[in-house]
């Protein structure tokens, strides 16, 4: 235990709560937080500053971390936490940098917030309400995208989350902002199985962020995802589909929201598959997804893309106001169907400044569960030249052709 003690008392420590949501890993550090100051947008902005943004790369990139992982920095201090609109706010981080939404860690860190009852940590702790009755607590998380409106399971004593039961969230409207729309590829980044066809027909809805989603069948995977052998090529695939929408005018202006002057862009690409999954008990419906975003693939079956597909599913008309649909990824699937996310619409509402489809939305419920896997104390040496800001092996080729000759 000696090293153990010594390493974890170091001056430079960052602590952490590890946990996983469906698979989809969550780092929440709890100490060495940068000290970022203003609106959430502000200290969003602040955060990606390189003398700030190091301790997120530290936390999440090799060697403490991976590609897959995200996490979420706590925020004590914003706007709505001071007009008492959110008990607390955070940032969503992740290996490639920062995000307006992320349902896989607001459901991780909802139970974190109900267990912790440190006020340096949560001040607003002693605040929430429990619910005897229902044996749950209600938490407004204040994210990028929004407010939060989250259901957390809690034991009879008021002060400890339940495992056994589902959190669920309630999120910033989802909607769909164009259905059907015909995406060109170009000829270099055509891939095998679309055969001698041009273009493929994709969906673009918002759940906190954009996502474009196609099923695998219409990208030429006639068994779907069970077709999909190769995860390294299907990179290729739909980073020619979400590069083609960015660079293309009319397809970009898909992914405007009226708060923001710029195109907020694709976030990640959903892969869908709805001839395989499992039902539950409480659901009519189910599909799969694989979740491209960033530069991994999401473990979880992802928070945001549930809103998005829900926001779809509405839009056509497949969906009814409280009827409930099983999120499978590749992850749950391959688990015997543990830990789909359910996701239901719940009302509906007009999205301010929307056009067409996309004027009219729903607010989306989210349920699914997250369990802690560790506890840790990360600590930097001051002769290690090499792990103060973690690094990406897969962007190393590229950093040492930028380099000059020495
Ligand atoms: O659950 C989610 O919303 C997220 N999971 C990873 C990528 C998405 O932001």
């Amino acid at each position: 235990m000696d090293v153990f003690n010594s390493v974890s008392a170091s001056a430079s420590q960052i602590k952490c709560i590890d946990m996983h949501t469906s698979g989809g890993p969550v780092r929440i550090p709890i100490s060495g937080l940068p000290n970022l100051i203003g609106t959430l947008q502000e200290q969003f902005k602040q955060a990606h500053e390189p003398e700030y943004d190091q301790i997120r790369k530290r936390i999440l990139l090799e060697p403490r971390g991976h590609d897959g992982l995200y996490g979420g920095m706590l925020r004590k201090d914003t706007e709505f936490v001071q007009s008492g609109e959110a008990d607390i706010g955070v940032l969503y981080i992740h290996a490639g940098g920062y995000s307006l939404m992320c349902g896989h860690a607001t459901l991780a860190i909802s139970r974190f917030l109900i267990d912790t009852q440190d006020l340096e940590v949560f001040p607003n702790r002693e605040k929430l309400k429990f619910d005897k009755e229902s044996l749950t607590t209600e938490l407004r998380l204040h994210a990028p995208c929004g407010l939060l409106r989250i259901t957390v399971p809690t034991m009879s004593d008021g002060k400890s989350s339940d495992p056994n039961r589902d959190v669920s969230f309630l999120s910033v409207p989802s909607f769909a902002s164009a259905l059907n729309v015909e995406v060109t590829i170009p000829p270099t980044r055509r891939w095998k199985e679309l055969g001698t066809r041009t273009s493929v027909t994709v969906d673009i809805a918002y759940g906190g962020s954009f996502f474009a989603v196609v099923s695998a069948q219409e990208l030429g995977f006639a068994n779907g995802i069970k077709d999909i052998h190769d995860l390294d090529e299907m990179w290729k695939t739909v980073n020619a589909i979400k590069d083609t929408i960015s660079t293309t005018a009319e397809l970009a202006a898909y992914t405007y929201l009226s708060t923001s002057p710029d195109p907020l862009l694709v976030n990640g690409v959903i892969v869908r598959d709805e001839t395989i999954g499992c039902a539950r008990e409480d659901v009519t419906g189910f599909e799969t997804g694989v979740i491209f975003v960033g530069s991994a693939i999401d473990r979880s079956p992802c928070g945001s893309g549930t809103g998005a597909r829900i926001a779809l599913a509405y839009a056509r008309g497949q969906r009814k106001l409280g009827e409930k649909w099983a999120y499978h990824s590749l992850l749950s699937v391959a688990s015997d169907g543990h830990g789909p996310f359910v996701g239901s619409p719940v009302e509906e509402v007009e999205i301010p400044g929307g056009k067409g489809v996309g004027s009219r939305g729903v607010v989306v419920k989210t349920e699914g569960r997250a369990y802690y896997i560790g506890a840790t104390t990360f600590t930097l040496e001051k002769a290690d030249r090499i792990s103060t800001i973690g690094f990406k092996i897969m962007e190393l080729p590229a950093a040492i052709r930028s380099k000059k000759a020495v």
